[in-house]
């Protein structure tokens, strides 16, 4: 489900971006369809998190282009887009001394459509967040970013550390986030099977740069050549 640029969600067009001086991914491109999710695969150190945050304007931006809907992020357009591009970023998306109906309230979210997209947070509203389990503060996360109705969610690790049945049921809500809202999304993701099952697309970084494309339906058989792409390998077939 390759989307052409012209009607994305999101468009990634020469990224370059890092950490004070130091650039960590280079001249990285792709584009996201509404209603579409991209895996976004590689090792540890890959880059996958820095590009979200580069994406969502987090870091120095040395070279490239992010629009959103067709508009270009710069300068003062990241702080208007806010409601437009919604990050859940690993471990640092809630308060955790806050109950999570605070929590909700305090990133905008109404609180009937939260627990409409995961009932499980229904009964624990007067809760702290702190006390919750790994995969409730990660549904938390989610509708906390979700509420604002983001053109573009960016979602990392989200499978990280979870059993397999809630990350499951996680990513389930999530298609149909993304379906409801026909948003465009990029999910980072570790694990190549994983990926297979809930994605449309994935790209696969190493060292910072984008080195393949590959279809939701050839992951699986074409793992072996990901994983030499993971190491650094020559992408042949991409
Ligand atoms: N704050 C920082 N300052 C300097 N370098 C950083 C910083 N954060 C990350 N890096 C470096 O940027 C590179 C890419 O890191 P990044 O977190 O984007 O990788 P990743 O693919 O998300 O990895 P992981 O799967 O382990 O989260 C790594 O070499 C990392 O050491």
């Amino acid at each position: 489900m390759a989307e052409d640029a012209a009607g994305a969600a999101l468009e990634v067009r020469g990224l370059t971006a890092g950490y004070g001086s130091l650039a960590v991914i280079h001249d990285v491109s792709f584009s996201v369809g509404r209603g579409e999710i991209v895996g976004l695969l590689g090792r540890n150190g890959a880059g996958k998190t820095t590009t979200l945050m580069a994406i969502a304007g987090f870091l120095g931006r040395y070279g490239g282009e992010v629009r959103v809907d067709g508009t270009p992020l710069v300068g003062p357009a990241y702080r208007r887009s806010r409601g437009q591009v919604g990050i859940v970023l690993e471990g640092r998306s809630t308060f955790p001394s806050l109950t999570v109906r605070q929590n909700l309230q305090l990133a905008g979210a109404p609180v009937d459509e939260a627990v409409e997209l995961f009932p499980e947070l229904r009964t624990k509203l007067p809760l702290k967040a702190g006390v919750l389990s790994g995969g409730e503060q990660q549904m938390l996360a989610l509708a906390r970013t979700v509420g604002r109705h983001p053109t573009v969610l960016l979602i990392d690790e989200l499978s990280f550390g979870l059993a397999p049945a809630v990350s499951e049921r996680i990513l389930e809500r999530l298609r149909a986030v993304a379906t409801a809202l026909s948003a465009g999304v990029v999910l980072v993701e570790q694990h190549i099977h994983f990926a297979a099952s809930f994605v449309d697309r994935a790209l696969i970084m190493n060292e910072g740069l984008v080195r393949a494309e590959i279809p939701a339906a050839e992951l699986a058989a074409r793992e072996s050549e990901i994983e030499r792409l993971y190491l650094g390998g020559v992408d042949e077939a991409a």
